[in-house]
């Protein structure tokens, strides 16, 4: 049984002065649930301090008396990037089984029921912190009422199914809960509750706020986070460093320079796919498979439109210095510290003017918002999930969108920093192997331009950024490391299924193991709709044939039959079937569509279903090999978006 937390500020001196809240984010909705429940603990009088679990330091865990975990799921139930050193932290062994008795905690998932492992992030990382001694708090209650106790969440979480979701909607604990973006009312349905009670919980634990304090309602304005300092920059230039036309990176990440920019597809074709080559600054050497994120940037003219619709044009252009005015609350890693920068850099380079309108964003207006037709139409959308939906996500309009029709409000710039969004890095498949290319990355980028159901034309911020990148320009980039491995034993088979722009991390690995004298062990299977049109790397698949690579295409609508990748799979039985079984070789899948990794598994099954030499007597026990393979990540694996 664990000490009491008030006990616990006592006995050990564990007085919690604060709330530290740490989130995991990939797409900005864990951010911006975390800063929601940040705007809460201090409007209540409580401090707090929200920050990006990549940036915290680890060592400190064990010492955080009051801890609030907020993190989504990505990929097929990975942790978001931000999470793994922590994660990584949490799961050394021989960690003592208590490291984190004097943490209390609770927990946020967010995830989307329809992927098959729900908030998996958020419940590995619940379990772990309670086998490690954390308490969950608002269990083991003492007032008599019936709480289960944190071994008993223990146990429970343990047993959990982390594929099913009913089941587990059920096992929500005052301070721990899922996040379901397809219910009815989204994420909403769930975090409401769960923060109330979250707050009733933790507050009284906070010391109390000083006399002058006083609690503030949700529409009013809280003080500003984050100072902006206009600087006279002949007296400053020497301590703080210019942003200039090439700006400070943020860390692990670097320079290239773009060499390419082509257009793979066809010109008529519906969809325009980009081969880009950078050359790496640093010329670094990367793993096959490795990931690379770009940050694209905001275009002069909606940067322009929004510094006008907020009537901050007078102060876009003046030098200025970012700092934090609330001492609990660093600088977020995306501002630019200790930089001498303009509030037009800010936005064009490290804020998003595209993000989609939240429900926080609707909030942030109704501060500000002093004209009675929009104040009404503001509290309408902070009511109802269903009207943000209608308007913001169902027509994919963009804050900048939303500020063009709420015209007599205005962002103040002693907000304008908190109410922004950090311009999301956006994340590809390597498509070489630097083996191929020492110092270069390639990659093949699909541009995102389509219409809404308004019939709205809508062009990726990223692919508006790069369609008019000019060649010998400047991209900060960073390498992420690889989420699919080649297999470790040299000359082991690998049957890589890459249709569409699925196939650039396929390239790498061919390229790879040309390099390695594993050609004759390779078999690609690529798939396009036309010859003519969207066959990329064509000329290359040519000579990948000739070091002996086996090299499959399927144009699906190049004659009267449609044939795919998987259609190809079955003509060649006779070499999955030694490949796969006899040599124990590996399966690599990556492509854009969901449908397309099932009908792969479900060939292969179908395949190698009458092996009896190795006990695959019927399509079940085939379909279950298959699984194994890619569960245990040792045999393959499968990267689909
Ligand atoms: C590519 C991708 C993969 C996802 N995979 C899962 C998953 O395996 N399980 C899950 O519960 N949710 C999954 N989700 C849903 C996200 O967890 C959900 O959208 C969440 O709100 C994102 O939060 P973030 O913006 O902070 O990253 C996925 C979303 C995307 C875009």
């Amino acid at each position: 049984m664990h000490a009491d937390l008030a006990e616990h500020s006592d006995e050990d001196g564990l007085n919690p002065e604060k709330v530290l809240v740490l989130f995991a984010s990939e797409t900005g909705n864990a951010q911006d649930t975390a800063e929601r429940v940040g705007r809460e603990i201090r409007r209540r009088g409580g401090r707090c301090t929200v920050q990006s679990m990549e940036d915290f330091d680890i060592s400190e865990l064990p010492h955080v008396p009051l801890l609030i975990l907020i993190t989504s799921t990505h990929g097929r139930g990975h942790p978001p990037p931000a999470m793994i050193p922590l994660w990584t932290a949490l799961l050394r062994s021989g960690l003592p089984d208590h490291i984190l008795e004097d943490v209390n905690f609770a927990l946020y998932g967010l995830g989307d029921s329809s992927y098959e492992k729900f908030c998996y992030a958020g419940k590995i990382l619940a379990r772990r912190m309670l086998s490690l001694g954390a308490r969950l708090l608002g269990s083991d209650d003492e007032d008599g009422e019936d709480k289960p106790s944190s071994d008993a969440i223990v146990e429970e979480m343990r047993q959990m199914d982390v594929n099913g979701t009913a089941e587990d909607e059920e096992k929500q604990h005052d301070c721990l809960a899922w996040g379901d973006e397809r219910a009815p009312d989204g994420l909403e349905e769930t975090f409401l509750p769960w923060l109330a009670r979250t707050m009733d919980i933790i507050l009284p634990f906070l010391p109390p706020p000083s006399p002058a304090f006083v609690e503030y309602s949700r529409t009013d304005l809280p003080p500003p986070l984050y100072d902006i300092r206009f600087i006279d920059q002949e007296a400053e230039s020497s301590t703080a460093q210019l942003e200039g036309e090439v700006d400070a990176l943020e860390p692990g990440w670097e320079w290239a320079t773009l060499k390419r920019n082509f257009r793979a597809t066809g010109g008529n074709w519906w969809q325009d796919v980009r081969e880009i080559d950078l050359t790496l600054e640093s010329k670094t050497d990367y793993a096959p498979g490795s990931i690379c994120s770009l940050r694209p940037e905001t275009s002069a003219e909606e940067v322009d439109t929004f510094l006008k619709l907020n009537k901050l044009e007078d102060e876009a252009d003046r030098p200025m210095i970012i700092d934090n005015l609330n001492h609990d609350q660093p600088l977020p890693r995306h501002l630019p510290r200790q930089t001498v920068t303009t509030l037009r850099r800010v936005l064009q380079r490290h804020l998003d003017l595209r993000a989609p309108p939240r429900k926080s964003f609707f909030e942030w207006l109704r501060r500000f918002s002093t004209e009675e037709l929009e104040v009404d139409r503001l509290d309408e959308f902070i009511a109802d999930p269903d009207e943000i939906h209608e308007y913001a996500t169902r027509s994919r309009r963009s804050v900048l969108e939303t500020m063009a029709e709420f015209r007599n409000t205005k962002i103040p710039l002693s907000h304008v920093l908190e109410v922004l969004a950090p311009l999301r890095r956006r994340q590809f498949s390597i498509a070489s192997s630097s083996k191929a290319h020492p110092g270069e990355i390639q990659l093949l980028v699909a541009l995102v331009d389509y219409k809404t159901n308004l019939k709205v034309r809508r062009r990726g911020l990223l692919s508006s950024w790069l369609r008019d990148l000019q060649l010998d320009s400047w991209v900060p980039l960073r390498i992420e490391p690889p989420t699919l491995f080649l297999p470790e034993a040299r000359n082991t088979p690998a049957i890589l299924v890459g249709p569409g722009t699925g196939v650039a991390p396929m390239r790498a690995f061919v390229e790879e193991r040309i390099a390695n004298g594993e050609a004759k062990e390779t078999a690609l299977y690529f798939g396009c709709r036309s010859k003519d049109q969207d066959m990329y790397f064509a000329q290359e698949m040519e000579t990948w044939r000739k070091h002996g690579v086996h090299v499959r295409i399927a144009c699906s609508r190049d004659q009267e039959e449609k044939i795919y990748v998987q259609t190809l799979i079955k003509e060649d039985a006779a070499l999955i079937k030694d490949w796969i079984v006899r040599r124990n070789g590996n399966v690599y899948i990556s492509g854009s569509s969901n449908a397309m990794p099932k009908a792969v598994r479900k060939a292969i099954a179908e395949t190698i279903q009458d092996m009896q030499e190795l006990g695959i007597t019927c399509l079940e026990d085939a379909q279950r090999y298959v699984e194994d393979m890619f569960e245990s990540g040792k045999r393959g694996g499968e990267e689909s978006w």
